[in-house]
């Protein structure tokens, strides 16, 4: 039998191969860089040739890292950054603009256009989204809008649109499959995620040809095989989710009421509704969680734009410290008696707020504040925006779970971790396995061709490493948050 999962994350700033064996555990792993472009301000692009070329790359890193081959790999998972819109022409794969990136706000004026035109509400009850620059369709409607001939290639259905899943997916199959999974799809707004299809009025509404759509499957599904150029043989693929899905599906979230937030460049907060979907009255998104055997999961999903990236700002922007990891040490050092609020606003901000157009602010600076309060600023500003989407959460389903299980890269951050147990006044549990965003898209190919055993005993393999306990007064924390909300109340005029 074959001995792995290749496990495929593109994720926002890199992409990462690893091989996973039967136990869950990592035999092998290579990462790139990929690179950003900034074109203008709120603009956020990268090149399709990048994300395809670096997932590559990273694939024939960790075969060849292994010794194995195409045959020892049992079947391909694919997890990925979501909503970053990518429009190519089928008969190269080519993509005609470069990917517009999930952060980039250059829709916003469209997207408060079409909420002032009052098609706000039909767009929240068919996609459980809201019209906000952060997805996909206004992403599209621009491509096809800026590319000479692209709306007319677009309707003969000459070029195709996808997320970053369906795009690798073409170019891996060598252009036999034009198909995504349902968390993705549930990312457009044109996906109504209540009968489990693209919906005609939103095409409508948004200017965007049927044609160009990818078919939308489960999350464990046969997605195609690769062309057996890449990788000296074909290999099935058999699993794809959204990042945020797939730490969900990793985080084995499978029960009603469990909640993961996963700490990347943004921070994504998830709660698992079961199979009815809940609508939010706090600003919180309904998603797709998993759709498994046609049987869709769904999830309330509260969705903050940075996160890791305020700590890239400490080490790139303020150059305060030179990795990432120092800003934990950093941090602790900082004057207690100084209580300096950063609100990360760096590209507006996302859930339960949904300003596009505010940017940051420092609240609370003295002639004393240093480095050590800025970096505690920023890992604080963190578990702040945190709280935020967990109230939010606890507003519309009230019976969910009291324990945090968090993930991704930010999760390093023992002080963090610690300062989001204080300022949620409950538990937060870090697992033994990191990779989980990894480990969910290797369970959904692996679960599909049997590689990996049903959910509940998977459910059962998960591992605690440590849990952070809330350590700090009643009284201090109501303090802090209220700091905090007078802050964001102060940037955006009222919370
Ligand atoms: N020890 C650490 N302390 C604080 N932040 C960290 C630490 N290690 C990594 N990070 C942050 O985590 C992010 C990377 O996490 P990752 O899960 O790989 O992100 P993504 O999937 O978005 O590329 C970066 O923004 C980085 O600044
Ligand atoms: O690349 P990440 O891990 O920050 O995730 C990006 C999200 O999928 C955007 O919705």
């Amino acid at each position: 039998m074959a001995a792995y999962i290749l496990a495929i994350d593109q994720g926002t700033t890199s992409s990462r191969a690893l091989l996973v064996r039967q136990d869950g555990s990592v035999a092998a792993l290579a990462q790139e860089e990929l690179p950003q472009h900034f074109p203008a301000s709120g603009h956020v692009e990268q090149e399709a040739e990048d994300i395809f070329g670096t997932v590559l790359n990273c694939c024939r890193a960790v075969l060849a890292k292994a010794g194995a081959t195409a045959s020892d790999i049992a079947a391909i998972g694919i997890t990925n950054q979501r909503e970053t819109t990518l429009v190519w022409e089928r008969a190269t794969g080519r993509a005609i603009h470069r990917a517009i990136v999930w952060q980039d706000r250059r829709t916003a004026e469209a997207c408060a256009q079409l909420e002032a035109d009052g098609h706000g509400a039909l767009v929240n009850a068919r996609t459980g989204l809201l019209l906000d620059p952060y997805f996909s369709a206004t992403k599209i409607a621009h491509i096809l809008a800026a590319v000479p001939g692209a709306r007319e290639g677009a309707e003969t259905g000459e070029l195709a649109f996808g997320t970053v899943d369906s795009f690798l997916l073409y170019r891996l199959t060598g252009g036999r499959a034009h198909v995504t999974d349902a968390t993705n799809a549930a990312r457009t707004l044109l996906f109504d995620i209540h009968r489990g299809e693209w919906d005609d009025d939103l095409l409508a509404l948004f200017g965007v040809p049927r044609a160009l759509l990818p078919e939308v499957k489960d999350c464990a599904a046969d997605f195609g095989t690769t062309d057996p150029a890449l990788f000296g043989g074909p290999i099935p693929i058999r699993g794809v989710a959204g990042d945020q899905q797939a730490a969900m599906v990793g985080q084995a979230c499978f029960a009603p009421g469990m909640v993961k937030s996963t700490y990347g460049t943004g921070c994504f907060a998830l709660l698992n509704t079961g199979t009815t979907p809940v609508a939010s009255s706090s600003r919180l998104l309904t998603t797709i969680a998993y759709q498994i055997g046609g049987q869709r999961t769904y999830a309330l999903e509260g969705s903050i734009f940075v996160a890791g990236a305020a700590v890239q700002w400490l080490r790139d922007g303020l150059r305060i410290i030179s990795t990432a990891s120092e800003s934990d040490r950093l941090a602790a050092q900082a004057d207690s008696g100084q209580d300096v609020i950063l609100v990360p606003a760096f590209v507006g901000l996302g859930a339960p707020y949904w300003r596009p157009e505010v940017r940051g602010a420092l609240f609370g600076l003295t002639r004393a504040t240093g480095p050590a309060e800025l970096a505690r600023a920023a890992l604080e500003s963190v578990c702040f925006q945190t709280v935020d989407l967990i109230d939010a959460m606890r507003a519309d389903w009230p019976d969910g779970d009291t324990v945090l299980r968090v993930d991704g890269g930010m999760t390093a951050s023992d002080f963090t971790m610690q300062r989001l147990a204080d300022l949620l006044g409950a538990p937060v549990d870090r697992p033994v396995q990191k990779e989980t965003t990894v480990l969910g898209a290797a369970y959904l190919a692996g679960l599909e061709c049997g590689f990996f055993p049903p959910p509940d005993v998977f459910a059962g393999q998960w591992r605690l490493e440590r849990r952070f306990t809330p350590q700090m007064l009643p009284e201090v924390r109501a303090g802090r948050i209220a700091q905090w909300r007078d802050a964001v109340g102060r940037l955006i005029g009222g919370v």
